[in-house]
């Protein structure tokens, strides 16, 4: 089972601490969340998880992580500067801006189709008609106007401008003096930083084609409209990775983290079939790109939206950022680059020559893997005696408690500290956090572990202490499972086993 709408798991994650509104208590900031005491934990162990399948289990990865704020060298030679743009349109009348295909999108089917036939492409292909528009923009706006396009805001027909490109890049400026030359920008991805420091990984590892260089962090987009939850935000973290290969064997690499990614995805309780491949249209591919697949998670409310863009990037980055562009036969085509000072080139694998290489890069949002795992975890069960119970079946390796240790009275000293002593035990074991829960009512403790997920209770009671009327139960626990609801009485010294073989 799955969450069924975007609003039962925004309510979730406010009610149990996964993810506030930033800035709250002023009012809020739009596109910009923080993760709460469950959230952070949940987002660690995806960040984990993608970790230790791409860095630590292969043997031919590097990690990394780059500074958040760059050079504008950096984003005027990767492009950025020049194309990394939305395009945006206002309606005069409530002042409102909207990135223009959210727009289009939005609207009925008549109103969507007079706009296509206006600019002379199909209502099925959206991208070439928003391309379209972008490319006449004086016709764009008769055809808003004409075919009637409605206001989000106001549901009324807005007095459209011309649409315009919108470039998303936070700029900013370092340093005491704001010159013209003094800004950088917040990086709006973080590949940019691994393509700066190609020369320096492969020089202090001696790495050799094919391998791959991997980095998780925050990224900075000026998103128009931000929306949907976590789903589009303005500070966003990804998971990426820029896998260099030699030309040629490019597209069977692109094929073979096309499976490892879905692969991954499955392993994190989001099955194959929630997961749509697109092969990006030619038309449609990003200037850089000679194939992308973008996987498209069936997100609840929201329906096939991208998850996961895994691009082919030829020689494009490695070869707008090297010096001495014209010596080293790159493929793509490039902007001269005359402020580099490195030359960005490995030896080919079988020729010895040095050359720009391929890149492979899977590009996974954070943000938007913790919605998909919250969505695919929620379940809603209606118990035996009719009442409703919600639990979150997360995989134990990525839930947030691990196990919560519950003394069934906490006015009684001797319980309250061998829970305490059972709560240290199992957290000597390093699988994540376990928590010593006394909140008195062992009956509402359950539904809160269930709901945020706890694949384990551990309760401790007079039979633990020996004051019970079995006297065999003697440092003895009950544990109760999240997903079957059984409780089992295991003895203490077996209960980090237990759990060990269960969690891991
Ligand atoms: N504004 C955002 N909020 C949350 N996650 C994002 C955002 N933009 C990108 N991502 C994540 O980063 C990944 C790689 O970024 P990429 O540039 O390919 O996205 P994109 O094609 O611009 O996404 P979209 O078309 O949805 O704007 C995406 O698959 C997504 O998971």
């Amino acid at each position: 089972m799955a969450a069924t709408s975007m609003e039962e798991l925004v309510s979730l994650c406010k009610r149990r601490g996964f993810i506030f509104q930033g800035s709250e208590i002023y009012g809020g900031l739009q596109g910009f969340w923080d993760y709460g005491p469950l959230g952070v934990e949940l987002k660690n162990n995806i960040k984990a998880a993608w970790w230790r399948t791409n860095v630590y289990e292969r043997d031919d990865m590097e990690g990394l992580d780059a500074s958040i704020i760059m050079h504008r060298l950096v984003l005027r030679h990767s492009g950025h500067e020049a194309t990394f743009s939305d395009p945006m349109v206002d309606n005069r009348k409530t002042k409102k801006r909207y990135r223009l295909d959210h727009l289009v999108k939005d609207q009925k089917a008549d109103v969507i189709a007079k706009v296509a036939e206006a600019m002379g492409e199909s209502q099925e292909n959206l991208p070439a008609v928003v391309s379209a528009m972008m490319k006449d923009t004086a016709r764009a706006e008769t055809a808003l106007k004409e075919a009637g396009v409605r206001d989000p805001f106001s549901g009324e027909v807005g007095d459209w401008t011309e649409p315009r490109p919108f470039n998303m890049m936070f700029k900013t400026t370092i340093g005491p003096v704001a010159d013209e030359d003094s800004y950088g920008y917040l990086r709006p991805e973080t590949a940019q930083g691994i393509f700066t420091n190609f020369k320096n990984v492969v020089d202090s590892t001696s790495r050799r084609l094919p391998f791959g260089i991997a980095q998780i962090g925050k990224a900075f987009r000026n998103e128009i409209t931000p929306r949907n939850f976590i789903f589009r935000v303005r500070e966003l973290e990804q998971m990426e990775i820029e896998f260099f290969c030699a030309p040629g064997t490019d597209e069977e690499w692109h094929e073979q983290w096309l499976r490892a990614r879905l692969a991954w995805w499955e392993a994190q309780g989001v099955p194959r079939e929630k997961i749509q491949i697109l092969d990006v249209p030619k038309e449609d591919l990003a200037h850089y790109s000679k194939r992308t697949y973008d996987l498209m998670y069936d997100y609840p409310t929201l329906g096939f939206e991208e998850i996961e863009g895994i691009a082919n990037r030829t020689d494009f980055d490695l070869g707008s950022h090297t010096k001495a562009q014209g010596d080293l036969g790159i493929q793509a085509r490039v902007e001269p680059n005359d402020d580099s000072v490195a030359k960005l080139v490995i030896p080919h694998p079988e020729t010895n020559k040095p050359i720009v290489p391929f890149v492979i890069e899977p590009s996974a949002g954070v943000d938007r893997a913790m919605l998909a795992v919250l969505s695919e975890a929620y379940t809603k069960e209606v118990l035996e005696n009719g009442s409703e119970r919600i639990v979150l079946k997360l995989r134990p390796h990525l839930a947030p408690l691990k196990a919560a240790v519950i003394p069934l009275a906490r006015n009684r000293p001797e319980i309250v500290e061998k829970a305490k002593s059972v709560k240290a035990q199992l957290q000597a074991l390093g699988l994540g956090r376990i928590l010593f829960e006394d909140s008195g009512n062992v009956g509402k403790a359950y539904r809160r572990h269930d709901e945020v997920g706890t694949p384990f209770c551990v309760t401790i009671d007079f039979d633990t202490i020996g004051q019970g009327e079995d006297t065999s139960l003697h440092d003895t626990v009950t544990v109760r499972d999240r997903d079957t609801m059984r409780q089992e009485r295991v003895s203490i010294a077996e209960l980090s086993t237990y759990l060990r073989s269960r969690l891991s």
